[in-house]
């Protein structure tokens, strides 16, 4: 997929505050500083469109780009940052639960996994929760620069084996580094495909 246009849009706290759902919607989450808004800038070839931060946390609100006049993009604020306060842990909690519950038009949520760890028990739990509230996943491998290809590959292996224990289909899963550029025609490639899915099955939305 060609980006012909990227646009910021809006920060909410409140769903019924973001935009229109007239469009397909992907949004991405993981842990703070796993590499978000780097990703979402690496793949929209704007270098200053999300927000990035060497410091946890700078992802706050509920934030929505409009690409190519056609698909809405989000960036989601970080779960996981040990130093947030127990309200705000919960806030984020209510929020989160409440964008994938009541957007109707997200089609699918892009979790974000730092490539350089084995399973980590907030991705794990996130996992569980978008299972459980049947919103359809993909998961992507960031940092995939970090480290040598042979200890990413063991460590995506690893999150297949964890994975395997509790679901019979596995999500499809994206290697990806915001500074090398590497998985940006997959994950594209993968976004313009539903794209076009939901264009023949509007019904599927
Ligand atoms: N080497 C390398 N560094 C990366 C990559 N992606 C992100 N980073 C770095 O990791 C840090 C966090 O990146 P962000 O994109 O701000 O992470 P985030 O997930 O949006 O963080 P929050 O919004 O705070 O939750 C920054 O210092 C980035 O430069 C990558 O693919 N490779
Ligand atoms: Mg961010």
């Amino acid at each position: 997929m060609l980006i012909r246009s990227a646009k910021f849009l809006t920060s909410n706290t409140r769903v019924d505050q973001c935009p229109v759902p007239d469009k397909p919607e992907y949004a991405f989450i993981g842990r703070s500083n796993v590499g978000k808004s780097s990703l979402i800038n690496m793949l929209t070839g704007h270098k200053g469109l999300a927000k990035t931060s060497a410091q946890p946390g700078k992802t706050q609100l509920i934030n929505h780009f409009l690409i190519n006049d056609y698909w809405y993009l989000v960036d989601l604020p970080g779960y996981g940052y040990a130093k947030v306060s127990k309200d705000s842990r919960a806030a984020w909690e209510r929020m989160i639960r409440f964008y994938l519950r009541e957007r109707p038009n997200l089609t699918c949520v892009f979790v974000l996994i730092d490539s350089r760890h084995e399973p980590l028990a907030p991705d794990l739990a996130f996992i569980d929760m978008l299972g459980t509230m049947g919103v359809p996943f993909v998961l992507v491998f960031t940092k995939a620069d970090k480290q040598s290809a042979l200890r990413t590959q063991q460590n995506v292996a690893a999150y297949t084996a964890k994975l395997s224990e509790t679901w019979d289909e596995l999500p499809r899963q994206f290697i990806t580094s915001a500074s090398e550029k590497t998985g940006r025609d997959e994950v594209l490639s993968f976004i313009e495909e539903v794209n076009q899915q939901l264009a023949q099955n509007p019904d599927n939305a």
